[in-house]
């Protein structure tokens, strides 16, 4: 039997607890704002956008909507940038990911402010969570230890393997794995063998961007699946990275998508932010 990890319902319950933090800060006089700053009209960003926007509001965080054109110069976009580390009424800013391809997306995250990192990606902050001192935390791979722990899925001395190594969550998942005592393994395009080393895993993580790519050939009895994959398909329908059939009844646990990783990608931007801002005081 394969029990499908509801990430619907835990972020419902997380923004829920993050509404009453709200009001507190509110109480005291704070009043929680994140800056979404969206570059271009990419239509899955401007979905994301949207709904961390919704999402915002309904916890008591206001936000400061910043869309820019897609031929932004990189000097423009650097000056926004600097103009809300400046300004004492933003507690957190988000750059949308990805940028369009003449902007630097390195120089970009790097010109935020450590203190107002909403998605945790700032080196200063990568730096913290490799040296187990955790500051802002990127907020998918944080999203998915949330959900292992809230299906109390033990990961000290479990062979962890993630296939995908980008800085939005593979690198980081990889720190934050080891520092709860994981054998984390990192795979990638040019592993060998990457189904012999995926059925290695107690927990298998997938973030490959290709659709559906994971089937049961990598899964091992009893494994947790853990999809990251996004992929629309040209019927419009949304899958993951994990042909959910096939794994279906191999692995013990796996998450859906949609609602599985996502709606927790989300969450954790909104308790990112109130952490944020608590910190301010
Ligand atoms: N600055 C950032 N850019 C990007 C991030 C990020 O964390 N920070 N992650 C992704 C996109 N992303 C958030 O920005 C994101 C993607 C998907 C979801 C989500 O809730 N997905 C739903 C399905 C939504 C749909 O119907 O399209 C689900 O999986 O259930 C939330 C956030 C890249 N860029
Ligand atoms: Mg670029």
């Amino acid at each position: 039997m394969t029990v499908m990890i509801d990430g619907r319902q835990t972020a419902a319950k997380i923004r829920s607890e993050l509404a009453k933090k709200a009001e507190v800060l509110k109480n005291q006089g704070i009043t929680p704002c994140l800056a979404v700053i969206l570059v271009g009209d990419d239509p899955a960003s401007q979905v994301y956008v949207r709904n961390k926007k919704r999402a915002a509001e309904k916890i008591g965080i206001e936000t400061k909507d910043l869309h820019l054109s897609a031929q932004t110069a990189q000097s423009e976009l650097l000056e926004l940038i600097d103009s809300l580390n400046d300004d004492p009424s933003v507690h957190a800013i988000l750059v949308q990911m990805p940028l369009p391809k003449h902007l630097d997306e390195n120089e970009v995250i790097n010109a935020i402010s450590p203190k107002k990192d909403a998605d945790g990606l700032h080196p200063k902050n990568l730096g913290h969570l490799f040296m187990n001192e955790p500051q802002a935390l990127p907020c998918t791979p944080r999203g998915i230890m949330v959900l292992l722990a809230e299906y109390d899925i033990g990961v000290a001395g479990k062979n962890v393997v993630i296939i995908g190594r980008s800085n939005l969550v593979g690198r980081p998942l990889a720190a934050m794995m080891i520092n709860v005592d994981a054998t984390v393994t990192v795979a990638h395009s040019k592993t060998k063998n990457l189904p012999e080393i995926a059925k290695n895993a107690d927990i298998l993580v997938v973030a490959t961007g290709r659709a559906e790519m994971v089937d049961q050939s990598y899964v091992k009895k009893g494994a947790t699946v853990i999809d990251v994959g996004i992929n629309r398909l040209p019927d419009n329908h949304l899958v993951g990275d994990v042909d959910q059939a096939s794994v279906t009844g191999v692995a013990a646990y796996l998450t859906p998508v949609p609602g599985g990783v996502g709606p927790m990608t989300i969450a954790m931007l909104m308790q990112q932010t109130l952490e944020l801002a608590e910190k301010s005081k």
